[in-house]
């Protein structure tokens, strides 16, 4: 009986809806003859000669070690994908390129994406391609990858059996801004938070600070492992820091993205900014398959840079992203502790094919070859779900080499990679980074569960779930060092902490300011619909009610930190694109986006 009701909930409010998203791409099709769909990436052309034939300095160069604020140059797709087209022939035997190219001692290596982006044309008729899962390894001795003496690097380090316990930020609220003397005086804050600096105590005095409390990752890396953090008795960004705003944010899934999301539309409505949205107010872009520009409204092919910020869900594709955001915006991405990502996972998608029959997560994890198969797809929820969403083969077997070079591609083209379990050391990174103010990025926790479908992990169940998910461990555990790493070189500990705790207390006298009761709410509480996220799987989703008796730029300000994705997604695409948003309402379309955001 309860497996019947499930089956029909699951149905009825399913976001893996391939179907749908065919339809979306083939309806926008028809609507916008501007649209181009991507070509086979094997006829994308070379760059020149002298594009390729980089001097020896620059290789060296990109072997020097990382250094603040220097972006290592991205990977060059064509180059790339024309080398793909010589490895074809070993295209479904995955293990050979990789044992070749072990062999292959003095060349440098690079990991290509999948390349078999679904064919367009196949959408038009309805049909759904079918994915290959096969990695692609090509060699490239002018890339930016070390030598060999590094390559078991990642392995010797981590222990991936070792044990890491999530700290789970997301009931904390606090508060107060600092002040940002170097600001760009082009930059406007028509309403956010202006209003309320009046209402804030004073900046926190900066005290010492105490020592850092144990974290996850110290369980996995010695300390020796990091530098020692300088600490930089500043807050405000020198004279010269100017704000990014030109952002591409990949948004893994089930990593406090729609956090990070509601962070970046409430920046860019208040900053004027545009956004890559996708075609027809659809929820994410052309996602599960590999995002290609023509997913995106209004992108005019062969036009530079269009829009400021990219952040819907997608499956990363460098060359078609660098098409709509070129190759100089600010890539970031943020990764959660797989373990915990997949006890997410299989509570919200518990309606795709690999977790809709199991009873529970250990029954999955038990018989994984009952239930998992690599070719559904909507698999991707269920295995190695973040480097799927980079872009890469989910399915691929384990090698050293592999992790290494994923990493490496991963690190040439993304200039951060966050990490959800230190939620607000991110933010503070991220606002350094970008050069942004401390209100820009504060936040309340978005898309998060109730306790009531949230389940204790034993530790048996962790380590089946680190094996099962070992590519998504294994970028987590490298991700996690270099996000410490990065705290290092360009904050320090203390500076750190100190921002971490201005950014706690401004959230908490938000929270004050704001919500009604203080925090998140189960969904049966919520009272305005338009503030109700999507229910989803066996999932649910907290929400938030505001305080009565907010004066109107006060509410518009806290409605923005509360409002889910789907809702804001619509907002900004009635913004931007009026009269086809109204196009679209008038069909009742886009009025039903947020019940049916697909997958
Ligand atoms: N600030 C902050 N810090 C830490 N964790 C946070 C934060 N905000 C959201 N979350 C947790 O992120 C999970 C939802 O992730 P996503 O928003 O990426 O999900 S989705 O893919 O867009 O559906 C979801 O995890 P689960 O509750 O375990 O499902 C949220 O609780």
């Amino acid at each position: 009986m309860v497996q019947i009701f499930e089956k029909l909930h699951y149905t009825s409010n399913c976001r893996c809806d391939f179907r749908q998203n065919q339809l979306d791409l083939q309806e926008s099709r028809g609507n916008e003859n501007s649209f181009q769909f991507q070509v086979n990436p094997s006829s994308i052309p070379l760059h020149s000669e002298r594009e390729q034939n980089r001097t020896t300095q620059d290789k060296e160069n990109r072997l020097l070690p990382k250094t603040a604020g220097k972006k290592r140059p991205a990977m060059r797709p064509s180059m790339a994908f024309d080398k793909a087209k010589l490895l074809d022939a070993s295209w479904g035997s995955e293990e050979d390129p990789w044992q070749k190219m072990l062999s292959e001692e003095r060349e440098m290596l690079q990991v290509l994406h999948e390349t078999n982006q679904p064919d367009p044309k196949n959408h038009s008729t309805g049909k759904i391609p079918v994915r290959n899962q096969g990695a692609l390894i090509i060699t490239d001795n002018m890339n930016y990858i070390g030598t060999t003496n590094t390559r078991s690097f990642l392995i010797q380090e981590a222990n991936p059996t070792t044990g890491i316990i999530a700290k789970d930020q997301n009931s904390e609220v606090w508060g107060p801004q600092r002040s940002h003397a170097s600001r760009d005086s082009t930059r406007t804050k028509p309403w956010a938070f202006a209003n309320l600096r009046d209402k804030m105590p004073s900046a926190v005095a900066l005290t010492k600070v105490p020592n850092r409390p144990t974290q996850p990752e110290e369980i996995i890396f010695s300390k020796g492992q990091r530098t020692s953090g300088a600490s930089i008795p500043v807050l405000s960004h020198p004279a010269t820091c100017k704000p990014k705003t030109r952002i591409v944010f990949l948004k893994v899934h089930k990593s406090a993205s729609s956090t990070v999301m509601n962070i970046l539309f409430r920046f860019g409505e208040t900053h004027d900014l545009t956004f890559a949205l996708p075609v027809n107010g659809a929820s994410q872009l052309y996602y599960p398959f590999y995002f290609t520009a023509a997913s995106v409204e209004g992108y005019v092919p062969g036009k530079d840079s269009q829009f400021d910020i990219m952040c819907h869900h997608m499956r990363f594709f460098e060359p078609e992203v660098a098409k709509v955001m070129g190759n100089t915006s600010f890539y970031f991405a943020i990764l959660r502790n797989p373990v915990y990502l997949m006890e997410s996972s299989f509570n919200y998608y518990k309606g795709t094919s690999s977790f809709a029959k199991a009873k529970s997560l250990e029954e999955f994890l038990n018989q994984t070859s009952r239930f998992y198969n690599a070719s559904a797809r909507d698999s991707p929820y269920a295995k190695n779900l973040m480097t799927f969403d980079f872009g890469y083969n989910n399915n691929g077997n384990f090698f050293p080499k592999r992790i290494q070079l994923t990493v490496r591609a991963i690190e040439a083209k993304f200039d951060l990679l966050l990490i959800s379990e230190y939620f607000d050391e991110s933010m503070v990174l991220l606002k350094k980074l970008l050069c942004w103010d401390l209100d820009d990025v504060v936040s309340f926790p978005l898309n998060s569960r109730h306790n009531s479908s949230k389940n204790h992990l034993s530790e048996s169940t962790i380590e089946q779930i680190k094996n099962w998910n070992k590519l998504d461990w294994e970028l987590y555990v490298h991700f996690n060092r270099t996000f410490w790493e990065k705290i290092d070189l360009h904050i320090g500990q203390e500076l750190m902490q100190q921002e971490v705790k201005l950014l706690q207390q401004r959230r908490k006298q938000l929270a004050e300011i704001c919500l009604q009761e203080g925090g998140g709410i189960a969904p049966k509480m919520i009272k305005d619909r338009e503030l109700a996220p999507l229910q989803y799987g066996k999932a649910k989703i907290l929400g938030y009610n505001l305080k009565d008796g907010l004066d109107n730029a006060t509410r518009q300000m806290c409605q923005s930190l509360v409002t889910p994705e789907l809702q804001y997604s619509k907002l900004l695409y009635r913004k931007q694109f009026p009269k086809k948003a109204l196009k679209l309402s008038n069909s009742a379309r886009l009025a039903n986006l947020h019940y049916r955001r697909t997958v």
